[in-house]
């Protein structure tokens, strides 16, 4: 990673996290967080919940839960995760992504122990992780799931939190902008290849970037298409170029009935 090359909104977050780390980690040290997350029970099985919801001919659908971002704004206010985690999980779900990062996304912890404690998905704890440390942090709280933003991180840094991740029995989100980034994931063991349609630059999305891309993920691996999915039809053109597993997030969080909505995307494949 070369942070001068990094987008800016990118490099913003990343300094925040470092600060937000530093803060953690004087609050409660990473033995004590390794513990926890080691004292917390088995995970969820992540991977196998996607895998078993193709494999059942539905789209593997990652519902995302957040208040706001970046480009976004407030999505949605009143925010009830409970009630959300519930709705995606009677839709049809096969997974849960929760937004945990405060300044920019108006995400918590509690957030995702609230929405995982409230129905049987597999949960990612969706954030900026650049240190071991969250994510045993990230374990502790309940999440089954990391994220690797490939564009954050070095292949050296990702290989490490993988690892810490692979050792707790955890899921390893992928994720990748470009044809560079996709190189370097297929460098880790993780099955699980996120593309992201968002450009970090301008936050504009386009799904042109997995239409490109999803192609050049070899067999072995799953391919996600990320952010920017609002219809059946989206979801349709990226299992047409092999991505039967998605995120989506701000579509959902801006409908009155999001069972309806997330129904509608898990049976569009
Ligand atoms: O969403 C943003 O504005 C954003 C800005 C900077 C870094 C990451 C950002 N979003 C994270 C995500 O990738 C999305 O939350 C996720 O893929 C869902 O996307 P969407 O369905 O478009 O909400």
């Amino acid at each position: 990673m070369n942070a001068d090359t990094l987008p800016d909104t990118l490099l913003r977050i990343l300094a925040d996290k470092e600060a937000e780390l530093r803060e953690r980690a004087a609050a409660t040290p990473i033995g004590e967080m390794e513990r926890r997350a080691r004292d917390v029970g088995r995970p969820r099985d992540f991977t196998g919940a996607l895998c078993d919801a193709v494999a059942e001919g539905r789209i593997g659908l990652i519902a995302e839960i957040k208040k706001a971002s970046p480009s976004g704004g407030l999505i949605r206010d009143p925010f009830d995760p409970a009630g959300l985690a519930q709705a995606y999980e009677a839709a049809g779900a096969a997974c849960l992504s929760v937004l945990t990062d405060a300044p920019w996304f108006q995400g918590s912890p509690a957030d995702l122990v609230t929405a995982r404690s409230s129905c049987a998905l597999p949960v990612l704890r969706k954030d900026f992780m650049i240190d071991p440390y969250q994510v045993f942090e990230a374990r502790a709280m309940g999440a089954d799931c990391i994220l690797l933003i490939l564009a954050a991180l070095s292949d050296a840094q990702a290989r490490e939190l993988e690892e810490v991740a692979r050792g707790l029995d955890m899921s390893v989100l992928a994720e990748v902008h470009d044809q560079r980034e996709l190189d370097r994931a297929l460098g880790l063991h993780t099955r699980l290849i996120g593309v992201n349609n968002r450009n970090l630059r301008t936050l504009q999305t386009d799904l042109a970037t997995a239409e490109a891309l999803v192609p050049q993920i070899p067999a072995d691996r799953i391919p996600v298409a990320e952010s920017g999915l609002r219809t059946p039809e989206d979801v349709r053109r990226m299992a047409a170029v092999g991505a039967r597993c998605i995120l989506v997030g701000e579509h959902l969080l801006r409908q009155p009935d999001v069972t309806e909505a997330a129904r509608a995307m898990v049976q569009a494949g």
